[in-house]
């Protein structure tokens, strides 16, 4: 499998340089060249397998003949045994047709661990291969973060440098990422909010120079690995309700858009989906854009659910160039009024493209702790806020029957431990951190604190990666 740039200016390279490379040269993201397809009998074949099984052949197309079948397996069931429930993501029935898909068992409580425990394995495997380093840097609205470090945490051939929101994380999300004691990890607050870490790591990549120095990769969802990786639940959730021959809808809780593009591949894999929900906190950018067609960045606001704390969603690019029709001109034209005018206009046909397929709502601070509290006193089941905003919009769409009577999976993407003074609030139950967890907060944090200023985080980082100076990967 080959990989192109949304952007279309950029070398179309092979799975494990397009993960290597994280974004393409051109500053747009890559996507598979085509769109391999699973049969009905495959996927109706994945009701009742492991978790494993199905990632192996979800992933094996995309993959090639890059990494060695055996290797790649090895990778995936060392993956998916670091997660707590043996069934990896396991479905939890809220209301007769309404489920939570449950993606917080891995080692950071968050769904982020999907992705992250198999591309670090991944990375590490073609690094070694090639005899090769790497500086990986992230930004983190608070999730990601601590996932990249649990998975990366004393890699031989990686350092990783994560960049997340001063004040604006939780202290549990904080505390994963600042006490990892790992050699190879930085941790650094940035003064801003996610959207300023976000612009500094692409910003980092378009200066070619520097990005060819540290050897530069990242880990954010504009990698294609990520993606891959999350691809894999939407089939095994929609097999074990029935589908191929059941039609299933399902609800993303939404920030940089990449959690709910995976959903966007599956069905493009072959994936019989009634709708795909965006819900989003106050930081409605998707919900509006998908209403009136204006694509927009506003203010940030602070919410109970921080980790969506998101204006610029970098994977909607991705779902411009797919709902185009694969028009890189386009998406370079509006990537450049984003970037000079701080928005965009999508064309009629391309937003009732993507009408077709998504539907999307919002929920406020009221409405998202109403929401934890009348599931916890219904289903005796706590939800954390982020997935509260996924199901307070999966109900009013069940409600007014926009699933069209199909059975609604909202994904449920944090413990609700990571948000207990949240939590607290919404339903006066403080909920405890695992007992692997047990320590946490106690642990002595190590990161250091900068400026949103782009000479002075490349320097931070020249500073303390171990890659050679070794030219561009491209
Ligand atoms: C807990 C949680 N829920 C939802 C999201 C949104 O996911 P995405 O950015 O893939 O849209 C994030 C991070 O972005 C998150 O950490
Ligand atoms: N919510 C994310 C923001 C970064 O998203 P990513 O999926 O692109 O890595 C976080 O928790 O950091």
């Amino acid at each position: 499998m080959k990989y192109v740039s949304t952007r279309g200016e950029a070398p179309v390279l092979g799975f494990a340089d397009a993960l290597l490379k994280g974004l393409a040269a051109d500053g747009g993201l890559y996507v598979p060249q085509s769109w391999p397809q699973l049969s009905p009998e495959t996927i109706e074949g994945f009701a009742g397998r492991p978790y494993a099984d199905v990632a192996e052949a979800v992933f094996r197309p995309f993959v090639g003949d890059d990494i060695p079948a055996d290797a790649l397996r090895a990778m995936i069931d060392e993956a998916y045994g670091t997660f707590a429930h043996p069934a990896v993501a396991p479905l939890v029935q809220i209301g007769p047709k309404h489920f939570v898909l449950e993606l917080f068992h891995g080692p950071t409580l968050a769904f982020k661990d999907v992705a992250m425990q198999l591309i670090a394995r991944l990375m590490d495997h073609v690094l070694e291969e090639r005899g090769e380093r790497a500086t990986i840097v992230g930004a983190t609205s608070g999730d990601t973060g601590g996932a990249a470090i649990a998975a990366f945490a004393g890699g031989e051939r990686t350092d990783l440098f994560i960049l997340f929101p001063t004040g604006r994380v939780s202290p549990v999300q904080q505390r994963q990422m600042t006490t990892s004691g790992a050699g190879n990890v930085h941790a650094v607050a940035v003064d801003g909010h996610f959207d300023d870490c976000q612009a500094l790591v692409k910003s980092m990549f378009a200066d070619r120079r520097f990005a060819g120095e540290v050897r530069l990769s990242g880990v954010n969802s504009i990698n294609w690995g990520r993606i891959m990786a999350q691809i894999v639940y939407y089939f095994t959730a929609a097999a074990s309700l029935g589908a191929p021959r059941r039609k299933i809808a399902f609800t993303v809780p939404t920030g940089n858009f990449g959690d709910i593009f995976a959903g966007f591949a599956a069905m493009r894999m072959g994936l019989p989906v009634e709708k795909l929900v965006i819900a989003t906190n106050a930081n409605d950018i998707l919900a509006r854009t998908l209403a009136t067609g204006r694509y927009e960045k506003g203010d940030v606001h602070a919410t109970m659910s921080p980790s969506m704390d998101i204006q610029v969603s970098s994977n909607f690019e991705r779902l411009i160039f797919e709902a185009s029709g694969r028009d890189a001109g386009l998406v370079r034209r509006l990537m450049s009024g984003l970037s000079q005018s701080g928005g965009f206009d999508l064309p009629h046909e391309v937003l009732a493209a993507m009408r077709e397929t998504f539907d999307a709502g919002a929920s406020d601070e009221a409405a998202t702790a109403t929401t934890i509290a009348r599931v916890l006193k219904a289903n005796a089941y706590l939800l954390d806020p982020h997935t509260a905003v996924g199901v307070h919009v999966a109900e009013e769409m069940l409600a007014s029957d926009a699933a069209n009577g199909t059975a609604m999976i909202t994904l449920g993407t944090a413990h609700p431990a990571k948000f207990p003074e949240a939590v607290k609030r919404a339903a006066g139950i403080e909920p405890a951190l695992p007992p692997a967890h047990a320590g946490l907060m106690e642990r002595a944090e190590r990161f250091d604190h900068l400026p949103a200023d782009l000479g002075a985080i490349e320097d931070y980082i020249r500073a303390r990666t171990r890659a050679e100076t070794a030219g561009d990967r491209t």
